[in-house]
């Protein structure tokens, strides 16, 4: 099952870090991407390939750190079919690595079409009677606001195929709260969308009172995800929003169990693009070595605070 892959990572590499595979074109070292055009040119295969080498390169540096990667979709559509090859490439590497690849795709739709979404990202595409694996993923970022009928098709992938997903609750860009904090009948919609969570939650538990179905919870809201831990005590959480948007450890740690699971901190432009940083000792050819150091050091913050707490997982 997922969630029990997931904890058993975990508890191996001590960390609950999630590396988010999102590469910029404009911050990928130069050396990669001028030799990526002299290769292909200046065009959508030329930089499909420099992300591809980039991507190489980080996954190689810190793998045997980290549980899982979370490559969000948008980074690789915008290069059209060529983009998307190396979206698949870079899943199939990773996976290869041991990692769990949670596909950070936030789709839903109405039922028909989830179908073909889920078919795509979590089950098997099938052509003619052969079933065929398009995008090879764990989990995916799902999208709830089209309700049970949608999320239904998921589930049952999640089901046949041991898969994951992760339901938008909380999001953690400013302005969510516009629509997620509003009140309907006495709650939050984001309380609302939790509570479903915590329901289709029970239909997939795993060995450590954790199931495959868990939540999307910004590090930018911590008393949020404080309200939200007690809301879905058996749901994972996947937090983006750490370093970059702001979160920091003390904003995370209430997102996780007295046993210290329960969430797995994402971290994409601070760990990937850590070799810009005005401070950073690594050159642009070491951009593996500044990422790798970027992982130890948001586990020595997690895992310290861990600690302190009495939270030990491992
Ligand atoms: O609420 C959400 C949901 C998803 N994301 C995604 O996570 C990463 C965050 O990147 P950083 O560079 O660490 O800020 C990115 O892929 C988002 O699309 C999120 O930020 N918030």
């Amino acid at each position: 099952m997922f969630v029990d892959r997931l904890i058993q990572q975990i508890k191996e590499k001590k960390s609950n870090i999630v590396v988010g595979l999102d590469p910029r074109l404009d911050m990928i070292p130069k050396h990669i991407r001028e030799k990526s055009y002299r290769m292909y040119g200046k065009n959508l295969r030329g930089a499909a390939e420099a992300i591809w080498t980039f991507n190489k390169e980080i996954i190689e540096s810190v793998y045997d750190l980290i549980p899982a990667v979370k490559p969000q979709i948008a980074f690789y559509e915008q290069y059209g079919l060529e983009g998307l090859e190396s979206y698949q490439k870079t899943c199939r590497l990773a996976q290869e690595k041991g990692l769990l690849v949670i596909g950070d795709v936030k789709r839903g739709d109405i039922g028909t079409t989830s179908k073909a979404y889920s078919d795509a990202h979590l089950g098997l595409t099938d052509v003619e009677g052969e079933r065929i694996e398009a995008f090879p993923t764990d989990a995916i970022t799902v999208n709830p606001y089209l309700g049970d009928d949608c999320l239904k098709e998921f589930m049952k992938d999640i089901v046949d195929y041991e898969k994951g997903m992760f339901v938008l609750v909380k999001t953690s860009n400013p302005t969510s709260g516009q629509l997620q904090d509003l009140e309907a009948g006495g709650k939050r919609i984001y309380e609302i969308v939790a509570h479903l969570v915590h329901q289709w939650s029970r239909e997939m538990m795993g060995a450590h009172q954790y199931s495959s179905v868990g939540a999307v919870v910004g590090a930018t809201y911590p008393e949020q995800a404080k309200n939200l831990r007690r809301l879905m005590p058996t749901s994972y959480f996947l937090v983006p929003g750490y370093g970059a948007q702001g979160g920091t450890a003390k904003d995370i740690i209430d997102c996780f169990d007295e046993r210290g699971l329960g969430a797995i901190i994402n971290s994409s432009r601070d760990i990937l693009y850590a070799y810009q940083k005005e401070n950073s000792e690594y050159k642009e050819q070491n951009f593996g070595r500044a990422a790798r150091n970027a992982v130890l050091k948001m586990q020595e913050e997690i895992n310290g605070l861990l600690l302190e707490q009495g939270k030990q997982y491992w």
